[in-house]
C-alpha cells in the first residue's frame, strides 16, 4: 500500500477499497475490553511490546459492510522479529495500522509499549508514534529532493534532535546500514536495496523501540530482501528493538522469531 512517509507520523490515510473481504459477522468469541479496565503497564511487565485483545475491524463498501479482522488476540514480545504473513487484501496493513494506533478498531484494545492506546486522543497517539515507533514501507517514501544524509537528518529533526548531535546520529545510522559512502547521493541514484536501507536508517532515528514494516521487501530482489530482513533481525538482537513486518513473501520466514499467518480475519499460527 503506497503511502507518504510523512503522513504516518501525525496522520494516516486508510488503505483503498477493493480486494477480498469477509462479509460474515465476527465470532461470538470476539471481545471488547473496555479501555479503562486495561492497566497502563500491562504488557511491559510481561515483556510484551504489543498486546492486542479482540481486535475487530469492519469496513463499508457502498451499501455493504464487511469484517476484515475478526477478534484478533495477539502478544508480541519485546526484542523479537515477527512476520505477519498473508495474501494481498487479507488485512495486513489494516492490522498494522491498528496496532500502531493509526486506525481505531471497530472493537478491541491495543496496548503499545505499556500504554493503552485505543482510547487515547489522536495527538497523544501521534506523539507516542513519533517518539517510540519507526515505519518502513514497500515504496521507501524517501524525499527525492534531499540527499541520503538529509533524509535521515530530517527524521531526527522531527524527533527534536538538532545540530551537531543530529549530524553525528545521522552518520552513525547510515554507517549501521552500510551506506557510509552514499551520504551525498540523491535517492534517484540509489538501487532499491540502498533506498530501503536509507528508509531503515530513517526509521531508526531517535532509537524507536518498535518498527512496523509494511511489505518492505516487495520491491526488492531476493538478495536485497534478505539484507533488509537480516538487518531487522540484527536490530532485534543487538538493540532490543521489536520488529513487526507484514509480507506475502515466504522467502524470509526462516529469519523470523515467529510467523503470524492472517487468514479469514484471524491469526492462524
Ligand atoms: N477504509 C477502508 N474502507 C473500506 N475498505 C477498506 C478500507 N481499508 C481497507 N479496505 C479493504 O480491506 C481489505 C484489506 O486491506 P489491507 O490493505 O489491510 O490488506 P493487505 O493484506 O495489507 O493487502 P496488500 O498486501 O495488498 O497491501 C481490502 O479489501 C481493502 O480494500
Amino acid at each position: 500500500m503506497k503511502q507518504s512517509w510523512l503522513h504516518w507520523l501525525p496522520l494516516w490515510q486508510p488503505p483503498s477499497l477493493g480486494k477480498s473481504a469477509i462479509k460474515t459477522a465476527p465470532s461470538a468469541g470476539s471481545r471488547t475490553t473496555p479501555d479503562t479496565l486495561v492497566p497502563m503497564l500491562t504488557g511491559v511487565a510481561s515483556g510484551a511490546a504489543i498486546v492486542a485483545s479482540g481486535i475487530t475491524m469492519q469496513f463499508q463498501a457502498g451499501e455493504e459492510r464487511f469484517w476484515i479482522l475478526q477478534g484478533i488476540d495477539l502478544e508480541i514480545p519485546c526484542g523479537s522479529l515477527q512476520v505477519l504473513l498473508g495474501p494481498s487484501g487479507v488485512g495486513k496493513t489494516t492490522l498494522l495500522s491498528i496496532l500502531a494506533g493509526i486506525l481505531t478498531p471497530t472493537a478491541g484494545t491495543v496496548i503499545l509499549l505499556g500504554r493503552s492506546i485505543t482510547a487515547l486522543p489522536e495527538c497523544q497517539r501521534s506523539s507516542l508514534r513519533l517518539q517510540q515507533v519507526g515505519f518502513v514501507f514497500q515504496e521507501f517514501n524517501l524525499i527525492s529532493a534531499l540527499t541520503v544524509f538529509e533524509n535521515v537528518q530530517l527524521a531526527l529533526t522531527m524527533k527534536g534532535i538538532h545540530g551537531s548531535i543530529a549530524r553525528q546520529q545521522a552518520r552513525e545510522l547510515l554507517n549501521q546500514v552500510n551506506l557510509s559512502d552514499k551520504f551525498d547521493q540523491l535517492p534517484r541514484r540509489l538501487s532499491g536495496g540502498e533506498k530501503q536501507r536509507v528508509a531503515i536508517a530513517r526509521a531508526l532515528a531517535g532509537k524507536p523501540r518498535l518498527i512496523f514494516a509494511d511489505e518492505p521487501t516487495s520491491a526488492l530482489d531476493s538478495q536485497n530482501g534478505y539484507t533488509v530482513v537480516s538487518l531487522f533481525r540484527q536490530l532485534t538482537r543487538n538493540h532490543g528493538c521489536t520488529v513487526l513486518m507484514a509480507t506475502h513473501d515466504q522467502r524470509f520466514i526462516p529469519l523470523a522469531d515467529r510467523v503470524l499467518q492472517l487468514e479469514d480475519g484471524r491469526i492462524v499460527q
